[in-house]
């Protein structure tokens, strides 16, 4: 686990009611229950908070202590810069309190002059996972004072040493990190406390997920990706329609590549169309597609595209030749299972359906999710690549860890929903997604759109109206 998904967590955690206010007690009063199992009570404790919520924990140790425990409190900073309703609220609590002695250090030179003899221990509240470089001042003034005390009071860091990674850090006798640890924490001793999340936190992809999905890369035209979407055959042209047109919400361009007799039937100024000679794709295509392709960050192919002979050649060859990460979806799923050695040294998300995923790895996923999540994991691992099994529950794996997504309702069975998903996976590895987390958040937007819809019309709608109600989706996940 990365410092990133606490973000992910919190704001998972809020979308299943459990409120930051909630975490943040449970925070404090965790490491106020390490402090006294490990030294007692009757300390006399100081506690150096920053304004933002590593500082607001520290507001709730105060509290939590302060019952047994002689506790001095220093906001380094103004109040005023106290941001979070949390972080705010536990620090309105504690200016009603009398025992708690509070003392606010705006400027170094106070920091400078304080005398901490006598302290048993030193909460070190001042930065936590949102530290952004070396310890500005007045940070760094407390930071630099509480180490004058390393070895002389127990010095106790919340979540991690303030200063941390930088080499301006406090050096403390262990920090309590909440939850779990973090992979990028190392040198410093940690004890975990539990903050009341449900284990559903490690598994359920949510709002947390999709906006780390959806911060877009940079500012300019085509800096927000560029996608290709390959598909449609002599029967089919709706698919790759529907695949390009959740994708253009996302991307800067898409460029849709179908049979020029199908491509006729589309007419969208969104879209960017690049038709192929003939009814179906071909071998003779090859070249002048894979070149399309040379010029997007990445591509879906599959969508409506056929199962000729002459497609399936054109499908095996492109997957082999390219070079940049791809969806392969739908028919295109039926030709690699044929020999899914054209996968090697590829990024790509597969995006089956149970009765594709017998096709691929001839066994089809049944029982609980539990069950169902470790077989798409194994097989995700045997290909070394992302596997997104559609389902009532969709399950993703790269091998290594698995999500699930419960949204999305019945509806979506009408065909073409699967064309949209994968559009939206295409979209989301253009901006810099990894596969796992495009395949991920593709679903949970693909389902969201989907309730979008149903909420509006009931049960019995088209793929062209959760394809268009993409946009609605994003929406609600940026201001969630
Ligand atoms: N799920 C959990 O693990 C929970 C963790 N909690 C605590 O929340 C902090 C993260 O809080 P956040 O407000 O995002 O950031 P920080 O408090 O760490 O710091 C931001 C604060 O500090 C200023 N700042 C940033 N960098 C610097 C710098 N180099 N020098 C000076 N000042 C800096 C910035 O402007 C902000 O004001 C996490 O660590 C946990 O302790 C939750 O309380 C409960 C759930
Ligand atoms: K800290």
């Amino acid at each position: 686990m990365k410092i990133e998904d606490v973000y992910i967590w919190d704001i998972n955690a809020k979308w299943l009611g459990i409120s930051p206010f909630q975490l943040m007690e449970n925070a404090g009063a965790g490491v106020a229950r390490i402090i006294e199992e490990k030294f007692g009570k009757n300390l006399k404790v100081a506690i150096f908070c920053g304004t933002g919520n590593n500082g607001g924990d520290g507001f709730v140790i105060a509290r939590h202590l302060s019952f047994e425990n002689n506790v001095t409190l220093f906001l380094v900073g103004d109040e005023v810069k106290i941001r979070s309703e949390e972080a705010k609220h536990n620090w309105e609590i504690l200016k009603k309190l009398d025992f708690v002695k509070i003392k606010v250090l705006k400027d170094s030179s106070q920091i400078k002059a304080l005398d901490l003899k006598g302290f048993d221990v030193i909460v070190d509240a001042l930065l936590g996972a949102g530290t952004k470089g070396e310890p500005r001042e007045p940070i760094r003034s407390a930071v630099e004072k509480i180490n004058e005390y390393a070895g002389k009071a127990k010095i106790v860091s919340v979540d991690l040493p303030s200063g941390y990674p930088s080499s301006v850090r406090v050096t403390c006798d262990f920090a309590v990190t909440f939850q779990w640890d973090k992979e990028e924490y190392e040198g410093f001793e940690r004890i975990i406390a539990k903050i009341g999340y449900p284990k559903e936190l490690y598994h359920l992809v949510g709002p947390g997920d999709a906006k780390f999905a959806l911060r877009k890369k940079g500012e300019y035209k085509g800096q927000n990706g560029k996608v290709l979407i390959i598909g449609g055959s002599e029967n089919y042209f709706g698919a790759p329609y529907l695949a390009s047109k959740a994708a253009s919400y996302l991307v800067d361009l898409v460029y849709l590549s179908m049979p020029e007799e199908s491509a006729r039937r589309i007419n969208d100024p969104d879209l960017i169309l690049r038709p192929v000679k003939g009814k179906n794709f071909s071998k003779e295509h090859l070249e002048e597609v894979l070149a399309l392709a040379e010029k997007v960050d990445a591509i879906a192919i599959g969508m409506g595209i056929g199962l000729s002979e002459e497609t399936k050649e054109f499908v095996r060859e492109f997957v082999k030749h390219c070079k940049k990460p791809m969806v392969i979806d739908a028919d295109a799923l039926k030709v690699i299972a044929e020999d899914l050695s054209v996968l090697r040294d590829k990024t790509f998300v597969l995006t089956p359906h149970a009765g594709e995923f017998k096709i691929l790895f001839g066994e089809k996923p049944e029982g609980s999710l539990e069950k169902k999540a470790k077989l798409v994991t194994e097989k995700a691992r045997e290909i070394n690549g992302t596997i997104l099994l559609k389902g009532a529950y969709d399950i993703i794996s790269d091998g290594k860890t698995w999500k699930y997504n419960k949204t999305g309702n019945k509806g979506m069975t009408t065909g073409g929903t699967g064309d949209v998903l994968a559009g939206l996976v295409g979209a989301l590895l253009a901006i810099g997604n990894s596969p796992f987390r495009a395949a991920s958040v593709g679903a949970f937007l693909n389902g969201l759109a989907g309730d979008r819809v149903k909420e509006e019309m009931g049960e019995n709608f088209t793929a062209l109206e959760v394809a268009k109600k993409v946009p609605h989706a994003i929406r609600w996940v940026v201001e969630f």
